[in-house]
């Protein structure tokens, strides 16, 4: 028998272990219930027996009791045991007790005291908490059975028998209960009988249940055993069912099989038949090339292609003519005779003709005619391959062949192993090998050796993992001449994705490098001079520092500006001043020594870097050295040239730490020695950078004054020496300043010169100026003219003169009324500046030279100029009353502008002995504090307005 988990049933295990159980359980219980039973049997048997005796003896010993436990209550526990009556009491009890189960009596008086125990040891003894007391104290009878080796409750103590011990209450006359009496019966032959019995019970059950167990197992071992045997035959008959459904599923199997392969072989027969047609109109239909079989020049079957190719319908050439076939192929003169001829001497035809299609277009064809002599007489296979796309890869490839050959970059062809299987010409221009001599060979044959290992692992990597490198990479021609190339090498793969051939493109890039290497030259260095341009400069100056601070020593830098060298520019042409920078360069270069750095700056600009110096000494020795390079003339072109230059000296680390303030600080010590009438070094000291600082400062300041209007114009009358009247008023600039009040020009000129201020702030004199002129002439105050000073920035800005004709007109003044007073310097900077003076001359505008005497213009220079105006400078003047050295040269000045047709005006007039002298030598206008201050323009009216004008 199965179970579901597969485990077969044993019935006689099953039974034998659960019956068991069941009846070792009721043994169990009907033991635990017979014993429970007998017990409380035993109990009651007992309790009533023994409160029977204890009545009994009650009854027959209180009336000798009686006085002695009402004298009892207040004695102790010796005085009781010494009571006198006690032995009389005792033995009366004793004889009592005797041939009768009873083993103890005790009586206790109300409070709970033992005042009487047949045990002498218990008298006295407080039993007021006992359980069997307290219930006798009110009235009922009390019991308990205290079997051996156990616990008595009442006596606390273990008894070696078992016992009954029953407490009775003790009442007198009236009913009241006067004591308690308690009495021990020995029980212990009486529980030996009921434990025997009970002994006897139990042993039956479980013999009884043992016999039903041992039946009902030979009942169940039997019935195991037909189902067992029931089992096997089931098994056995199984067993044969199977094998005959498996002979007969085989038998079933085979017999399909058979039909099935019989079906399928007739099948097969069927498909091959018909796949034997498809696949002869498949292969025909399906390759490219147009078939048709044609006997007696009629098509009798041909493929779909072939209608295709000449572009007409499926079937459309069936049982057609040749003619209608081939009417293109027809039209090739000579072309069918050839075809005839070779098929009648049974020899294939084929050429690769062009034919027509239907619609007139043209295709590249090879045509084969094989005659068909054996099979069918007279029959002939014709086949058309369409071959356009061949002849354009033919084309293509002629065209690649072309471009291989004629390209510019150089080509290698190597197989996978990077042999080399083909170069072009290019190459065996560039690396000098013919393609004779590399063939076979390996690219490496041109290695330079410049490029190390793992330059060429990388390439390799690359070309393995993107299938490209692209680099610059330098190799040796067949002369041995190392030349750069930039070379792409690409790896071609084939179908399968395996490497086959690597093509290395490359174009000698020697001519590009060396532009590279000229432009980048160019980018550090001085076209000019071919020194170190700023930038160089700069980066070997922050080299230079490093190396000073890592070994504690010392540097000097040298700024160097050529004194008046925009005159040489101005006058003898800039290709002269080209050549005297590149003269001055190479000299002071020569003093240098070869670790030094000179560099040019821009313009007339040089400067030196003089490493590990031992201090500001050194530094001198070299700047002298420098600046001796200009004491001699320079000859270029025919003239001998006397330059000289301004030196600036800053040092490592005293003067600046970085290089922008090394040479800022190093220019600053230059324009000092400039202002020190130049020719001269100077070094830097702390305080130049305060003013520059200061000059910062009073930058912004101006642009402020500019637009908060701070400015203020004053006014000193020009004199007409022949007439003593006003002939024109000069204006001159204040600064009204918040702080410092009002300031001269002196203080802020030159500043709004360098910072491009005096643009708009000249621009604003002018206007201002022009504008005062107006009101004075609308007020009936006509003053000639006024006199404003231009610096040489206004006259540089582009549509100066149209800005000049815009204010005159904007006023309504005619040209006449203005004059401009440049600086004779001014004049001889800009040669531009000539072209704008001829523009404001025609627009009649005066021109005069200011503080004339001086700078260096020549009388050459002078007559060139559209000017109208000398103004002798106040130095000359200052001494002239005294008949100073100054006479003779004030002379020659007026003398000189009476030549050129200018007027001279003589300027700071301070007294009337100068006054008469000018007068004397015939100047024609006086300016000074004599004739009158610089002043406001009200003050001015006030002063001049009165005076004939
Ligand atoms: N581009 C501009 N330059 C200007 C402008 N305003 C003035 N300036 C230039 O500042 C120079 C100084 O001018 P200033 O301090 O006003 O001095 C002038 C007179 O006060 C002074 N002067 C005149 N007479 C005497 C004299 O008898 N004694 C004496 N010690 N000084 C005298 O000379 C200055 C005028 O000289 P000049 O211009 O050469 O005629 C000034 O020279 C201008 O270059 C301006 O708006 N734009």
């Amino acid at each position: 028998m199965d179970t579901s988990n597969g485990k077969r049933f044993n019935l006689r295990r099953y039974y034998s272990l659960v019956s068991f159980a069941f009846i070792l359980l009721i043994a169990i219980a009907l033991g635990w219930i017979s014993h429970h039973f007998a017990v409380a049997e035993l109990l009651s048997l007992s309790e009533q027996k023994n409160v029977a005796l204890a009545t009994t003896f009650r009854n027959s010993l209180w009336p000798q009791f009686d006085q002695f436990v009402r004298k009892s209550y207040g004695l102790s526990a010796d005085s009781l045991k010494a009571s006198p009556e006690l032995p009389i009491l005792r033995n009366h009890a004793v004889s009592l007790m005797r041939d009768t189960d009873v083993v103890k009596i005790k009586l206790y008086n109300l409070d709970g005291v033992t005042v009487f125990s047949t045990d002498i040891k218990q008298i006295g003894q407080q039993k007021r908490s006992n359980g069997g007391f307290q219930a006798a104290r009110i009235g009922h009878v009390a019991s308990e059975l205290t079997h051996r080796d156990t616990f008595d409750a009442f006596e606390h103590v273990i008894e070696d028998r078992d016992l009954a011990s029953s407490y009775l209450p003790i009442q007198d006359e009236s009913g009241d209960i006067v004591a308690v009496f308690e009495l021990y019966s020995d029980i212990t032959r009486f529980v030996q009988q009921m434990e025997e019995a009970l002994f006897y019970v139990v042993g039956t059950v479980v013999l009884l249940l043992a016999a039903l167990y041992a039946v009902l197992y030979a009942v169940v071992a039997r019935a195991h055993r037909i189902i067992l045997r029931q089992r096997q035959s089931l098994e056995i008959a199984n067993s044969l069912l199977d094998t005959r459904v498996r002979e007969r599923t085989t038998a079933l199997v085979e017999a399909n099989r058979d039909l099935s392969e019989k079906i399928i072989e007739r099948r097969r027969a069927e498909e091959e038949a018909k796949l034997l047609l498809i696949e002869k109109d498949a292969i025909l239909n399906n390759i490219a090339e147009g078939v048709a079989f044609l006997c007696s020049r009629t098509v009798l079957t041909c493929n779909q292609q072939m209608e295709a190719l000449f572009g007409f319908h499926e079937g459309a050439f069936i049982g057609k003519h040749i003619n209608r076939l081939f009417g293109a192929l027809y039209r090739q003169s000579g072309l069918t005779r050839d075809i005839l001829v070779e098929l009648k001497q049974g020899s294939i035809f084929r050429r690769e003709l062009e034919l027509a299609r239907r619609d007139g277009t043209c295709f590249w064809a090879e045509l084969t005619v094989r005659p068909l002599a054996m099979d069918m007489p007279g029959g002939s296979v014709w086949v058309v391959s369409d071959i356009s796309e061949r002849k354009k890869a033919e084309e293509r490839m002629r065209l690649a062949a072309k471009v291989f050959d004629n390209t510019q970059e150089g080509v290698t062809i190597t197989d996978r192993d990077t042999q080399i299987l083909a170069v072009n010409k290019a190459f065996t221009e560039v690396t000098g090998f013919t393609e004779e001599e590399v063939l076979g060979m390996r690219p490496s044959l041109l290695q330079s050796g410049r490029q190390d290992r793992t330059f060429y692992d990388e390439m390799w990597r690359s070309l393995d993992q993107c299938g490209q490198w692209k680099g610059e990479i330098w190799n040796r021609r067949k002369s041995g001449e190392l030349y750069p190339e930039w070379l792409s090498i690409s790896t071609v793969r084939n179908d399968s994705g395996e490497v086959s051939h690597y093509v290395g493109v490359f174009s000698d890039i020697t001519e590009i490098k060396r532009s590279q290497e000229k432009v980048s030259f160019l980018a550090y260095h001085d076209p000019l001079t071919q020194l170190p341009n700023r930038l160089l400069f700069h980066d070997r100056l922050a080299q230079a520092i490093q190396r000073a601070e890592r070994e504690e020593t010392m540097f000097a830098v040298f700024f160097i500006d050529l004194d008046h060298f925009k005159n040489i520019n101005d006058s003898l042409g800039h290709h002269v001043g080209d050549r005297l920078l590149k003269t001055v360069a190479e000299q002071m270069s020569a003093q240098l020594r070869k670790a030094d750095t000179i560099a040019r700056l821009g313009g007339d600009e040089f400067i030196v870097m003089v490493e590990e110096i031992d201090g500001a000494h050194d530094a001198a020795l070299v700047a002298e050295k420098l600046t001796a390079v200009f004491q001699k003339p320079i000859a270029l072109e025919g003239h001998e040239l006397y330059v000289t230059s301004s030196v600036g000296i800053c040092l490592y680390p005293l003067d600046g730490a970085d290089p922008n303030t090394l040479v800022r600080n190093a220019d600053a010590a230059m324009y000092r020695a400039k202002n020190h009438g130049r020719n001269q070094f100077h070094f830097y000291e702390q305080e130049m950078t305060a003013y520059a600082f200061e000059r910062l400062e009073l930058e912004s300041a101006v642009r402020k004054a500019l637009a908060n209007e701070e400015f203020f114009l004053c006014y000193q009358p020009l004199i007409d020496l022949g007439t003593r009247r006003m002939s024109g008023a000069e204006v001159l600039v204040r600064w009204n300043h918040p702080e410092q009040g009002v300031l001269p020009p002196a203080r802020f000129i030159s500043l709004a010169e360098d910072s491009g201020l005096i643009v708009p702030l000249g621009e604003w004199v002018l206007r201002t100026a022009c504008r005062q002129l107006r009101a004075w002439r609308d007020d009936g105050f006509d003053v000639p003219r006024v006199a404003v000073n231009i610096s040489v920035r206004q006259l540089e800005r582009k549509g100066f003169a149209a800005l000049v004709a815009a204010i005159l007109d904007e006023c309504g003044l005619p040209a006449s009324s203005l004059e401009l007073e440049l600086t004779e310097s001014v004049l001889m900077e800009t040669e531009e500046a000539f072209e704008v003076l001829e523009e404001l001359d025609a627009l009649g505008v005066r021109l005069s030279v200011d503080d004339f005497g001086t700078g260096y213009s020549s009388l050459s220079y002078l007559k060139r100029l559209p000017v109208h105006t000398l103004k002798i400078d106040r130095s000359f003047i200052m001494d002239v009353a005294e008949h100073g050295n100054n006479q003779a040269i004030v002379r020659a000045m007026i003398a000189m502008a009476k030549t050129l047709g200018l007027e001279a005006v003589a300027e700071g007039v301070e007294s009337a002995g100068q006054a008469e002298f000018l007068t004397g030598e015939g100047c024609d206008q006086a300016q000074g504090y004599l004739f009158g201050k610089p002043v406001p323009s009200d003050a001015f009216r006030l002063a001049w307005a009165a005076a004939e004008v």
